[in-house]
């Protein structure tokens, strides 16, 4: 601890009588036994990130509990003033499942009402997607989420929503968290005002279930003959996608009962990640057991879905965010190509995800838009677009974004629309997966995979900080024997050829994330993940596919080209 007396002084300065006296015995003991615990939970303030600010529980100013929040809340309400006077401002809060969500969402409420802003404030647990739905349904300036998505149990976190229904982005983000950072704790308001908080319900679920049915339905055939095993993983989905299902006439839907009570420990799960293929083995068996067409598993805030459908073997099979990502926006190009293309449509992805989906786009002569990481900046494209409209989109990460009226991705209206893709393609003889393949061999074969190295706590995010610099300062030449002919560095927004070290502007903002893209199509990325302690290599390959019946093949040889481009990295 001696080398680090800043660190000693930041514990310190918990010690007054402004904070609770549980808090302030931890920290005694923390100094006097465990220093290394200490020093993780003080070296830093918790920082925004891809999907809103995330953290361990517990004590100190890199964890998330009541002072780290409040004092969020309390620069937010000064911000939220500042932004737009000290009168007639609202916000909506909602929180998921987690541990401590409910109590930590009375708190964020009461300060909000403390700064005289009058506060709605969900009777229990909702989806994410239901939150940014009610911020512009309710005309509040903001709104928040106590979630931390699909990290583990330890983990909290609190999702901000601006006036037009997406998280934070420039410039508001960097001035919240300026006004954040100038604050003492001390300064926060915690003494509520319990008239300015209004407890709601039903008169937003019914407007947002609704609005999720119109959006998500494609008029599918055959909805009562198909089969759906749906898991919420202990979280928020059960609280809205049974009812979608329901109002929209499925009626073969199955859920798995272990995991339907919300819980915060996730007892039946490693992780409540549906990216995780462990956190689907329950929904899977079961589909298994009774012939399921589709296997659908939600994250605990429900912006993520995992889906598993029949592939040619007739096995439930686990599709990627990009594959999911491909289908959706093909049916809701084709959608709209059905009723006649207006020319002011388009559609999003990020840099991390497949190029498949310019490339399919391209084909439609719809404009695809592709931005940084995250669903705030697809969010963000609506607002900046306004003469334009937006279909739909998605990424390489699980999950989608159907249509304006929810401005994150949404597991709620997503469930359906994969529901309503499968059921009409089973009555046409056809299914989900079928249709997938049709897409590769109408824009090309591509393959995708995802590594992630977790380094955790503060050595970890030295180790990824350096993992990165040895990138840039040592680019791969080639990628399994294909030169790289574009590299581009987000962290300067310069794309360079390094054949002939030409370059050329990246119009994005900047942010830590490199791709190499070599002369055959494949890409590489690297970035370090923005909600987790972890680095992630994204990797796509493409060749052309002639016919459905040569898929096995040709996938099969982009896998291999994909494992030999990772031998070829040594990622440790
Ligand atoms: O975690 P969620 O479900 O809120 O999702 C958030 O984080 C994901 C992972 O981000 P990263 O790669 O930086 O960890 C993003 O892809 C996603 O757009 C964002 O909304
Ligand atoms: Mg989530």
């Amino acid at each position: 601890m001696e080398q680090f007396p800043e660190i000693l002084q930041n514990a310190k300065s918990w010690l007054t009588d402004f904070f609770d006296p549980a808090v302030k015995q931890e920290i005694q003991e923390l100094i006097e036994k465990d220093p290394e615990s200490l020093q993780d939970r003080f070296y830093k303030n918790l920082e925004f990130g891809t999907g809103g600010m995330r953290g361990i529980m517990g004590t100190g100013t890199n964890r998330i509990n009541k002072y780290t929040l409040g004092k969020s809340t309390q620069g937010l309400s000064n911000y939220l003033k500042q932004t737009y006077g000290p009168d007639g401002l609202k916000v909506v809060i909602a929180y998921d499942c987690r541990n401590n969500s409910q109590s930590l969402a009375r708190v964020v409420a009461e300060v909000f009402s403390a700064n005289g802003i009058q506060v709605y404030l969900f009777s229990e647990l909702r989806t994410t997607p239901e939150l940014s739905f009610a911020v512009r349904y309710l005309n509040c300036h903001a709104g928040v989420v106590l979630t931390a998505s699909h990290n583990p149990p330890e983990y909290n976190g609190y999702k901000v929503y601006w006036t037009d229904g997406g998280q934070i982005v420039p410039p508001q983000d960097g001035e919240i968290i300026a006004a954040i950072d100038k604050l003492s704790f001390e300064e926060i308001a915690f003494e509520p005002r319990e008239e300015l908080i209004h407890i709601i319900d039903k008169e937003v679920d019914e407007p947002f279930i609704n609005a999720s049915v119109a959006n998500g339905s494609i008029g599918a055939r055959g909805r009562d003959q198909f089969s759906i095993v749906f898991t919420p993983l202990h979280g928020t989905s059960i609280t809205a996608i049974p009812e979608v299902l329901k109002r929209a006439g499925y009626s073969q839907v199955t859920i798995i009962e272990e995991q339907a009570e919300p819980d915060g420990n996730f007892p039946t799960v490693v992780s409540p990640n549906p990216e995780e293929q462990e956190a689907l083995d329950l929904a899977i068996k079961k589909g298994e057991a009774i012939g399921a067409d589709m296997v659908v598993g939600t994250d605990p805030d429900s912006d993520r879905l995992g889906i598993a459908v029949r592939n040619g073997e007739g096995k439930l099979e686990i599709l990627n965010g990009n594959q999911t990502m491909i289908l959706m926006t093909r049916f809701l190009l084709d959608k709209r190509k059905a009723t006649g293309f207006k020319g002011d449509e388009f559609v999003a992805s990020t840099i991390v995800s497949t190029p498949m989906m310019s490339v399919m786009a391209a084909d439609y002569g719809v404009d695809c838009k592709t931005s940084l990481t995250g669903f705030k900046w697809i969010a963000k494209m609506i607002e900046d677009y306004p003469d334009q409209d937006f279909l739909g989109g998605g990424e390489e990460s699980y999950g989608f974004m159907v249509g304006e009226f929810v401005r994150d991705k949404d597991a709620v209206t997503s469930t359906l629309l994969a529901c309503e893709i499968a059921a009409e393609a089973k009555a046409a003889g056809s299914s989900f997966y079928q249709e997938l393949l049709k897409c590769y061999v109408d824009f090309g074969c591509y393959r995708e995979r995802l590594v992630s190295l977790t380094k955790k706590g503060m050595d970890g995010a030295k180790e990824i900080r350096e993992m990165m610099v040895k990138f840039r300062e040592n680019p791969p030449a080639s990628l399994d024997g294909s030169p790289v002919v574009r590299v581009e560095d987000y962290s300067t927004a310069v794309a360079t050829d390094p054949r002939d070290g030409s370059s050329e502007a990246i119009d994005l903002p900047k942010s830590n994330v490199l791709i190499f893209i070599t002369e055959d199509g494949s890409r590489l990325a690297a970035r370090p993940s923005g909600t987790e302690p972890k680095i992630k290599f994204y990797i796509s390959v493409n060749a052309p596919l002639d016919s459905v019946s040569d898929y096995a093949g040709v996938a099969g040889g982009l896998d291999a080209k994909i494992d030999r481009i990772l031998a070829e990295l040594t990622l440790d």
